[in-house]
């Protein structure tokens, strides 16, 4: 099944085209990597996706619905979380409380702030099996604020995770990482169920190769390239944009 289908997206800001004709196609289960210098237009692609933005032409559908028009609620609802790449935690709440407020709103509780949280059973349940699954225990009563940025980083992973989504969009995991924690959160995304289709932005190459089942190359608004290690690597155009000539 198809999981994620873009076609022919355009995106303007004004008179900045940062996205030109994108289109890609992603199965169920399959994790694609999208490469490519600053300013090529991922993160404009990750938004369009996510409805953070919409798209100013081209149509996005997901799991068969065309969600080019949804907002984000919506499209979480169908089963895409995303993570952003810049830290979106309440820093200075602790790692539990944030995976609590996460599980609560991926399970759509509208819950009363007077009720202290941990009158809420199952989603302290939730909360607690999923910092055990992702071995964030020892953790769990501490300061985000507190936390390395690598640790951020794992929280937002898990966070992401509350809702069970079926495709997971992972903007830049590794920015920014000290290699051992680069190392952490690729092992978090090896250990993703396989059935969830994965988008990751990434700029490290080796990284990239590692995750990938595909990966597309963007530069200035388009996709140049597209498909596995062999095909990046011998690609002519992307050494010369983005690889360097040797
Ligand atoms: N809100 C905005 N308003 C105007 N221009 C924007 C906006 N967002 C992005 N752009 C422009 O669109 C182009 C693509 O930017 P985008 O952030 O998507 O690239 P990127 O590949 O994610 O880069 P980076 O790797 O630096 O994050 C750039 O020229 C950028 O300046």
């Amino acid at each position: 099944m198809i999981a994620l289908d873009i076609e022919n997206v355009t995106k303007s800001f004004g008179g900045v085209r940062a996205l030109t004709g994108v289109t890609l196609s992603l199965n169920e289960g399959e994790r694609l990597v999208l490469l490519g210098p600053n300013g090529a237009g991922k993160t404009t692609l990750f938004h369009s996706i996510s409805g953070n933005i919409l798209a100013s032409s081209g149509r996005i559908s997901l799991f068969g619905d065309d969600i080019t028009q949804l907002p984000p609620d919506a499209r979480a609802r169908l089963g895409l979380a995303r993570t952003f790449q810049i830290t979106n935690l309440f820093a200075q709440l602790t790692v539990l409380e944030n995976i609590l407020l996460a599980v609560c709103g991926a399970q759509k509780l509208t819950f009363k702030f007077v009720r202290p949280l941990d009158r809420y059973d199952d989603i302290q349940k939730r909360a607690r099996a999923l910092l055990e699954e992702w071995n964030l225990v020892d953790a769990a009563d501490r300061l985000v604020r507190n936390l390395s940025y690598g640790e951020q980083r794992q929280v937002e992973v898990v966070m992401a995770l509350s809702g069970e989504p079926r495709i997971l969009l992972l903007d830049e995991p590794t920015a920014g990482l000290s290699p051992a924690e680069t190392l952490r959160v690729m092992e978090m995304v090896r250990k993703l169920p396989r059935d969830m289709t994965i988008v990751m932005i990434e700029h490290d190459m080796d990284v990239a190769f590692e995750i990938a089942d595909r990966i597309a190359v963007m530069h200035q608004g388009r996709v140049i390239a597209e498909g596995d290690e062999a095909a990046i690597r011998g690609n002519q155009q992307v050494s010369d944009i983005y690889l360097g000539v040797e």
